[in-house]
């Protein structure tokens, strides 16, 4: 009997939170690739488990520039010490970041680590309405700084043009990979890349607009070991790796049933619509943005006592920008909204809802949730995970810009 050789995976992908790690992981599987996805920098002797391509999720977009550097060099060492061949650097696609960083530290880093001088980088997501063009991205009809991006709580975006605002964050030279380039194909793709690279420019940021201009980058940049950007790129790479097309193939395991909860910290135009959606439906609970530590958890404890476990509920933080507490609120409201977690949870509740990538990743570490398996989209980017270990939850980490008005609505209906 011939045994089949075990293949690790062949992509690595590192997301700079958690619902970007969702993003992405969703992404991949989409273009058909067995995707598992990890949180939080993974053991060095732990090996992936089995699949074609490997997403490790972060907390590190809004972390201490060193920080977030090392925790994203470590995953990329883990990825090389496992033999995992290319890796991909996963960001926002309305590229949250600061003049610090962490896009540009952590991308120069990686590559030094890779012993490699170039890359390209393109949050574009056409499905999702963000598209780059002439180096400048758009969230829709507007540019980046138009958009509610602008009022971001943590990462506020006021310059859409990525070569000016990742040349804040890397002493290296950034240059544009025009449209009109990336329309002629892979191969000039390419020989573009190659000829910016004789100049030493080492981040290509590529205009798309539209899929197809992601397939091109894909195949112009086979060659380069680590490649950047946002969901979009990554499915359009996946698709071009060995492997893609075996999930469909694939059952995946039903989704835990139980009582459910909506969490709710992100601020994001999109979270503000469901929330009011929700709120309509669902016993809900907000959480005062100038509360202390304290009082936030012992009065989220008690409602839960009263009202969770039966039907949906929902607690939310999330708020418009003139209703909003300070950063410092921001860490606090986290950390109230991972304590409502843990205390659902023991309280019997089985399927959990999350908006927001920051929020998400403090709920995640609450439970100490480190892997799961990742099953259908509830909406585009928006796919339910099942955690591994026990007691399997059904968890739902939404981006805060993704999903339509009714989805905390219908993410509690489809599970029930
Ligand atoms: N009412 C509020 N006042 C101030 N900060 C808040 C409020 N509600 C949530 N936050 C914080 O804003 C941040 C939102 O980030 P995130 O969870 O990534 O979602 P999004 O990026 O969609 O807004 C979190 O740190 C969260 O705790
Ligand atoms: O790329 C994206 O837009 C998302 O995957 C993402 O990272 C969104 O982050 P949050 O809005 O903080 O959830």
């Amino acid at each position: 009997m011939t045994v089949a050789p075990q293949r690790g995976p062949l992509l690595g992908c590192v997301a700079d939170d958690y619902t970007g790690g969702t993003d992405v992981a969703a992404a991949l599987r989409r273009a058909g690739l067995r995707t598992a996805l990890l949180f939080g920098r993974p053991e060095a002797d732990t090996p992936p488990p089995e699949c074609d391509a490997v997403v490790v999720a972060l907390k590190t977009r809004t972390a201490p520039v060193a920080e977030a550097v090392s925790a994203s060099l470590a995953v990329r060492e883990w990825l090389a010490g496992h033999g995992v061949p290319r890796v991909y650097v996963k960001y926002c696609s309305t590229f949250d970041s600061t003049d610090e960083g962490n896009i540009g530290p952590i991308v120069d880093a990686v590559l030094d680590a890779a012993g490699t001088v170039q890359t390209v980088v393109c949050p574009a997501a056409p499905e999702h309405g963000r598209t780059v063009y002439q180096g400048h991205l758009f969230v829709g009809d507007r540019l980046l700084s138009q958009s509610p991006m602008r009022h971001h709580p943590l990462t506020p975006m006021t310059d859409p043009d990525l070569v000016a605002v990742l040349s804040r964050q890397t002493p290296h030279p950034v240059g544009l990979l025009p449209l009109r380039t990336v329309r002629r194909g892979g191969a000039a793709v390419r020989a573009a890349l190659d000829e910016l690279g004789r100049r030493g420019v080492r981040h290509v940021v590529a205009d798309a607009t539209c899929d197809e201009d992601l397939t091109a980058l894909a195949a112009g940049t086979a060659h380069l070991p680590v490649v950047t950007g946002a969901a979009g790129l990554a499915r359009a790479v996946g698709h071009l790796l060995p492997g893609a097309g075996a999930v469909e193939r694939e059952e995946t395991p039903p989704l835990s049933r139980g009582p459910g909860i909506v969490l709710s910290g992100s601020c994001s135009a999109a979270t503000l619509g469901q929330v009011e959606h929700a709120r309509k439906v669902f016993p809900s609970y907000r959480l005062a943005p100038d509360g202390a530590p304290d009082e936030l958890a012992a009065g989220v404890r008690a409602w839960l006592d009263a009202h969770a476990g039966r039907g949906p509920v929902m607690v939310y933080s999330s708020a418009a920008p003139g209703e909003r507490g300070d950063a410092r609120a921001g860490e606090v409201l986290e950390q109230a909204l991972a304590e409502a977690a843990r205390h659902a949870v023991g309280l019997g509740v089985r399927r959990i809802v999350v908006a927001g990538g920051e929020t998400s990743g403090a709920v995640v570490r609450g439970l100490g949730i480190g892997s799961v398996i990742v099953t259908g989209e509830a909406d585009r980017g928006v796919p339910w995970c099942l955690t591994t270990g026990e007691p399997r939850l059904a968890l739902l980490l939404k981006s805060g810009n993704f999903g339509r008005d009714d989805l905390f609505v219908r993410a509690m209906e489809e599970t029930e």
